[in-house]
């Protein structure tokens, strides 16, 4: 699916980075090799599913970088100043698992803002640039705020171990919906579940050889089991409300009406939406037709899980089949993790020349 060689799609890249370095972005990089394990962690189950691993003798478990956001994270956790705004060039890697015409390793153009004076022109800036950088290609952006969707969840009227449940899975929209389902008790407890819990002594029936799992972790998670058994079930009240929330794709205006609306019973997502509103403002200061952007609550939720507010991708109009050419989102969390403790908000994207190219070519 090229449509340029490669020396023209680094030419593209660079041409791409020169409009992040004329906004104050400084040049850096990030090794092709970085240690795996807990860094793995960080992207999600998909990423992960799809990360090249190799075994180094001295360092451990390698991977072949399947992202700038991560290492660059470290970085300027360890050495940078803030405010600062970095663009990368360079090659990610990641498995294609079900089609072979997507290549595997491919160029990414990034920019990331840690700069926590206003977050919202922050987000603004991030997406504008991006927009700008691809006016005239025909995408379409699309836009989303996963902490709104953290804060609905945070806000529920139910245990604390349910909540942390539901946001582990918060990427995984068909797991989410089942376990809601489960903890609203529209879909009833396994018959083998029953069973178990019914079961006075279960330890004793456990089978001589046992799995991964060690008789003691079994006895907690059957403890677990019966302290939720006991717990009222998630009202249908708040479950249409998250149903509600979820719906929400419209333009960005009329996304805010919805969501203010569904707010007044769901007051957890009032200060995330207050941040939704700013951010429209900071966009519409930059220029960007606010009133015909669209929104989607659910947006992002299958990307990268370090995604923690602002979301966005640009999207080929024309069904061609090819994965959005550019995107993006905060990513304050993940600060705190790396900054082993203490974090600044940040927010960033990537653009991939070689499908703009593809894009252009199609027009
Ligand atoms: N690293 C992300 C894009 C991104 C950069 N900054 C924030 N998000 C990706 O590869 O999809």
């Amino acid at each position: 699916m090229n449509a340029e060689t490669s020396q023209a799609i680094w030419d593209r890249a660079r041409r791409y980075q020169s409009v992040l370095v004329g906004q104050g972005a400084l040049i850096t990089d990030a090794d092709v090799l970085q240690p795996a394990g807990t860094l793995l962690d960080l992207y999600g189950e998909d990423i992960r599913a799809r990360t090249f691993t190799t075994q180094d003798p001295l360092r451990g478990e390698q991977m072949l970088r399947p992202d700038f956001t991560v290492p660059i994270v470290q970085q300027h956790m360890a050495f940078g100043a803030e405010p600062a705004r970095y663009t990368y060039v360079g090659k990610v890697f990641r498995k294609q698992e079900s089609d072979e015409t997507r290549p595997t390793e491919f160029v990414q153009v990034g920019f990331e803002v840690f700069d926590g004076k206003d977050v919202a022109a922050a987000d603004a800036e991030v997406f504008a640039t991006f927009a700008g950088i691809l006016a005239g290609v025909s995408v379409t952006p699309m836009t989303g705020d996963i902490g709104i969707l953290r804060a609905a969840v945070i806000g529920l009227k139910t245990t604390e171990r349910r909540r942390a449940a539901l946001m582990r899975h918060l990427w995984r929209p068909r797991r989410f919906r089942a376990l809601l389902d489960r903890f609203g008790a529209v879909t009833p407890t396994p018959a083998a579940r029953t069973a178990l819990l019914a079961n006075p002594d279960p330890m004793a029936t456990l089978p001589a050889v046992l799995g991964l799992r060690s008789k003691s972790e079994i006895a907690l998670r059957i403890d677990a089991l019966r302290a939720d058994a006991a717990v009222d079930p998630i009202s249908s009240f708040e479950r249409d409300l998250l149903d509600a929330l979820l719906k929400v794709r419209e333009t960005a205006p009329n996304a805010l009406a919805s969501l203010r609306d569904i707010s007044v019973d769901l007051p957890s997502i009032s200060a995330a939406i207050d941040g939704l509103s700013r951010r429209l403002d900071a966009l519409a200061n930059r220029g960007i037709d606010v009133d015909a952007l669209p929104f989607e609550t659910a947006y992002g939720r299958t990307s990268m899980e370090y995604y923690d507010g602002f979301v966005f991708g640009f999207s080929s109009n024309a069904g061609l089949n090819i994965p959005p050419v550019a995107t993006g989102g905060r990513y304050d969390a993940l600060t705190v993790v790396l900054g082993g403790g203490t974090g600044v908000p940040a927010v960033g994207g990537v653009i991939r020349p070689d499908l703009v190219a593809y894009l252009e070519a199609a027009q």
